[in-house]
């Protein structure tokens, strides 16, 4: 129960010793309230730097390590993305913002479309999946991320899973060079208000961050003022740079002369990578053809309605009359798994 005290104490399940003993506090808290004297963190070596502002301020004095200046893959910026994090608004989708199907099991579906799809761009530009993980604060969350998942891209050899999709609390301890982070909320900030949660989902990331929410519900909360007055700083609809692939030379500190694509909404971006998805095939397709290969079909982007409760993909033109589409139509949906993304900490090939 050693730790750092900004970041999240542990979880006690025992409701006696959670609530005559205290357990929650970790013995690092129990020390510094206690008045022992403590040497503070002052050089991290995660994170790159402006990433590491959206969480110094609530460190005494944390600087960086040398090396998050002079390596060469903070100093160069992450492919297709005009910036290194971003705070992208997440509007309503068929008009639902966050949904509690059961008591405290929060979703919500165009956040989990967008994760997804941005994951999906990532992945059709290069990225490999072992450097993404997607979080939220959520477990209800986590849960419709990975369904959105295995509906839209899991079996898709060209795209995959992301290394993890879980909860920020289950991922303290743990990082990863890309983030895509899920806020969920629509209507009351809840359980984020506490900064510890804050600081532990804004520190997982080495290289790149990219947080989808309602912007005007979480810019007003107080407690989390100095984290998105920085996010909000920057424009809070996604900025692409298209036809660049991974990994860039473009330099991070390096203004583009490219202008970038803003996506609108989910739905933008949905379509865009549904028709970036078709461009990648007819590519490979062709390129099978002219080598004289038998070409097969690497899968679907999308399946039939699933379990009712996930639209279909919100970048789908229906009125195609394709050989190929019809064959999709056909397709078995991809089924449940409870667990379809391994969580636990014995396979994770992440450097801690
Ligand atoms: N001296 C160093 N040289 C290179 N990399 C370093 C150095 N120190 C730390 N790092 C990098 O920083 C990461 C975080 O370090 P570490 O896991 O010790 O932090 P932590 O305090 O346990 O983090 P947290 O509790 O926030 O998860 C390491 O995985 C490593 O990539």
């Amino acid at each position: 129960m050693i730790g750092d005290h900004h970041q999240l104490p542990p979880v006690i399940k025992n409701m006696a010793f959670q609530k005559y003993s205290n357990m929650e506090q970790s013995l690092f808290t129990r020390l510094v309230r206690l008045g022992v004297p403590t040497v503070d963190l002052d050089g991290q070596g995660r994170a790159r730097s402006s990433i590491c502002d959206l969480y110094r301020w609530r460190y005494k004095h944390l600087g960086n390590l040398k090396h998050v200046e002079s390596w060469k893959e903070y100093q160069l910026a992450n492919a297709g993305f005009e910036y290194d994090f971003q705070l992208v608004d997440v509007q309503d989708f068929n008009g639902v913002g966050e949904s509690e199907p059961s008591p405290y099991f929060y979703q919500n579906l165009a956040e989990a479309e967008y994760c997804v799809a941005v994951f999906m761009f990532m992945r059709l530009i290069g990225y490999p999946a072992s450097k993404i993980t997607i979080l939220t604060t959520y477990n209800g969350q986590k849960h419709l991320i990975r369904d959105v998942i295995n509906t839209r891209c899991a079996n898709n050899p060209l795209i995959g899973k992301p290394h993890k999709v879980t909860t920020v609390d289950k991922y303290q301890g743990q990082q990863n060079d890309y983030i895509l982070l899920s806020l969920v909320r629509t209507r009351a900030v809840g359980h984020l208000r506490d900064v510890r949660r804050l600081v532990v989902a804004m520190s997982r990331a080495r290289l790149g961050l990219y947080i989808f929410a309602r912007v005007a519900l979480f810019r007003n909360c107080f407690e989390l003022a100095p984290a998105f007055e920085q996010l909000t700083a920057r424009p809070t609809k996604l900025h692409l740079f298209l036809n660049e692939v991974f990994p860039t030379q473009r330099r991070n500190d390096q203004k583009a002369s490219l202008k970038p694509m803003v996506v609108k909404d989910m739905s933008h971006m949905a379509n865009f990578v549904y028709t970036l998805y078709m461009g990648r095939v007819k590519q490979m397709k062709e390129y099978y053809e002219q080598m004289g290969h038998k070409w097969e079909k690497p899968g679907e982007v999308k399946v039939p309605e699933h379990e009712g409760f996930i639209s279909s993909h919100p970048g789908e033109d229906r009125d195609t009359d394709s050989e190929d589409e019809e064959e999709a139509g056909k397709q078995l949906p991809v089924p449940m798994e409870e667990e379809p993304i391994n969580d636990s900490i014995d396979d994770d090939n992440t450097v801690q």
